[in-house]
């Protein structure tokens, strides 16, 4: 059983409302976190601790997969909750949190055990983690650990320089950084079907893989967060750190221990491995950078990314990312990875597609049919599952062969109602389990695939090529499956799609 204090820093914010609140009362309602913790919220608007458990229950009733518990057993988990304000450049403050802190951990028997989550804008993380030094909240004998948010810096050497000071205070073993896809039930799927089925791994290779596809579509624009995104574009906010993971998740070799350091030096291998773009031109040929325009979706116009709130008129942000990714090893070498997200795209799907290399055309079935290639499919959302299409006998004498589908729905399995990724991960730092977290060598590798582009982009100082709000992105995209003879497969439940 976990015995910890949770230090949410941003409390009041988005993140605390829709994933955090409702991951803790999860965990409880599971039995996971038992009655050993304490929750004390941070932000600077004033709460009192009344109106703070109203908050956190109404997070709860909205945005919980468990219901809202009946008011006797409410009130045992809301005893629980604290609330105070603070501003994380008061010093000061910081020192009577520790007090308070304190007390927690005398009443609720939490061992001096610390896990401070920053819900927080990035440029904030250096002062906290000072402040929390200063203020004396590590001088317990129990453990302290830090869970940051995304973005981790904007670049190389922003994120340095963020590690930098994130490291004069916490030991790397002590920094979980959140990469939310890592903890989706089958982002997660990936690795335990890839090395628990004899089958798969003497074809997990060039020899018999002819592409990966990974699609993170989004049919959402950029809401409220127009200001924040306008700075980061879809590279940056999808491709750093989701994309280039499940990369990673994809390509990376077995581990000889499934311990978090062996599963992380695994991945770091492949991103240290990914191609990297020699010419502002070989980013121009592979990879392809998209802005939505108005588009009309059941009958709804929707307005163009530059007419959106917080965003400049003239953005040259991508709302649409897509690239061909090499991986150069033995194992990869010469199978293209196609990545591709966006926002205002026709559906919310993440998949991942492995199209298999197809039998040899002069045997005597390929000769007689047009065969599909074997494909396996990874449903991560909205479906739960993977699908393997393969190639049987149609029915009757016509001798014609048909595909046909292996179909494993684990949502259909364990209902929709599997934990929400931000419930494991915040059980797993709790547990001091660190596997479905970025370490910094993952993350300064990502930082150098994605910089390169990124300075192509600058260089260019070209628009980005628009795209009509629900439409599948920029018509490039599929050109460049097109050379190598591929085409992205349709999104489960999509019969058409260009
Ligand atoms: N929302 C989401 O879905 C996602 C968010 N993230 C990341 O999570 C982090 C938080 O995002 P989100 O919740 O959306 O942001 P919000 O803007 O909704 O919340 C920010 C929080 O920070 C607090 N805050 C701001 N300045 C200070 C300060 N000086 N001292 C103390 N508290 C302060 C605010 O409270 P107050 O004003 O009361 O001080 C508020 O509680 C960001 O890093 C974001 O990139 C990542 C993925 C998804
Ligand atoms: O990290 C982010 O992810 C969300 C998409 O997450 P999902 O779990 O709903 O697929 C994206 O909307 C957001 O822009 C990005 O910051």
């Amino acid at each position: 059983m976990i015995g910890a204090v949770f230090l949410i820093f941003g409390a009041t914010g988005d993140l605390a409302k829709r994933k955090l609140f409702p991951a803790i009362y999860s965990m409880y309602r599971e039995g996971k976190l038992g009655e050993n913790f304490a929750v004390v919220g941070l932000a600077r608007r004033p709460r009192s601790n009344d109106e703070f458990r109203s908050d956190v229950r109404e997070a709860i009733v909205e945005f919980a997969r468990h219901d809202a518990a009946e008011n006797g057993e409410w009130n045992k988990f809301a005893e629980h909750f604290q609330y105070m304000s603070l501003d994380i450049h008061n010093v000061e403050g910081f020192r009577q949190l520790n007090g308070l802190v304190n007390e927690l951990d005398r009443k609720f028997d939490t061992n001096g055990n610390r896990l401070f989550y920053l819900a927080l804008a990035p440029e904030l993380f250096g002062d906290v983690s000072f402040n929390l030094r200063e203020g004396g909240l590590l001088q317990t004998t129990g453990w302290h650990r830090l869970v940051i948010e995304k973005p981790f810096g904007y670049d190389l050497p922003t994120a340095q320089k963020l590690n930098g000071q994130l490291r004069q205070v916490f030991e790397e073993s002590d920094i979980y950084r959140i990469d939310h896809y890592l903890g989706k039930e089958m982002v997660q799927n990936i690795g335990v079907f890839r090395f628990a089925n004899s089958f798969i791994e003497p074809l997990w290779n060039n020899k018999h893989i002819a592409n990966i596809q990974i699609t993170l579509s989004e049919t959402v624009g950029v809401e409220e967060r127009g200001g924040y995104y306008d700075h980061a574009g879809a590279l940056r906010d999808m491709g750093q750190n989701h994309m280039l993971q499940m990369i990673a998740m994809m390509a990376m070799e077995p581990p000889s221990r499934m311990h978090p350091e062996d599963i992380r030096d695994e991945k770091v291998k492949v991103l240290r491995s990914l191609r990297a773009f020699e010419s502002d031109e070989a980013v121009k040929e592979d990879v392809v950078r998209g802005q939505y325009v108005q588009g009309e979706v059941n009958g709804k116009m929707l307005p163009a990314y530059r007419d959106e709130d917080k965003v400049n008129p003239d953005s040259h942000t991508e709302t649409y990312f897509m690239a061909r990714v090499f991986v150069d090893n033995f194992r990869w070498a010469g199978v293209p990875f196609y990545i591709r997200t966006g926002k205002r795209l026709p559906s919310k799907t993440t998949e991942v597609v492995v199209e298999f290399k197809n039998i040899p055309d002069g045997v005597y079935l390929a000769e007689k049919q047009k065969l599909e290639p074997n494909l396996l499919v990874f449903r991560v959302h909205p479906e739960e599952g993977i699908y393997f299409k393969m190639n049987a006998k149609d029915q009757g004498a016509s001798g014609g062969i048909t595909p046909i589908a292996l179909d494993f729905s684990h949502s259909s399995e364990v209902g929709f109602n599997t934990p929400e990724a931000y419930e494991r991960l915040l059980y797993d730092a709790a547990r001091g389990d660190s596997t479905y977290f970025t370490r910094w060598d993952e993350v300064a590798h990502a930082w150098e695939y994605v910089d390169r582009i990124a300075q192509a982009w600058r260089n260019a100082e070209e628009d980005p090529e628009f795209y009509a709000a629900g439409s599948w992105g920029p018509e490039r995209a599929n050109e460049i499956l097109a050379k190598n003879g591929f085409k992205w497969w349709p999104i489960f439940g999509q019969a058409t799609q260009r």
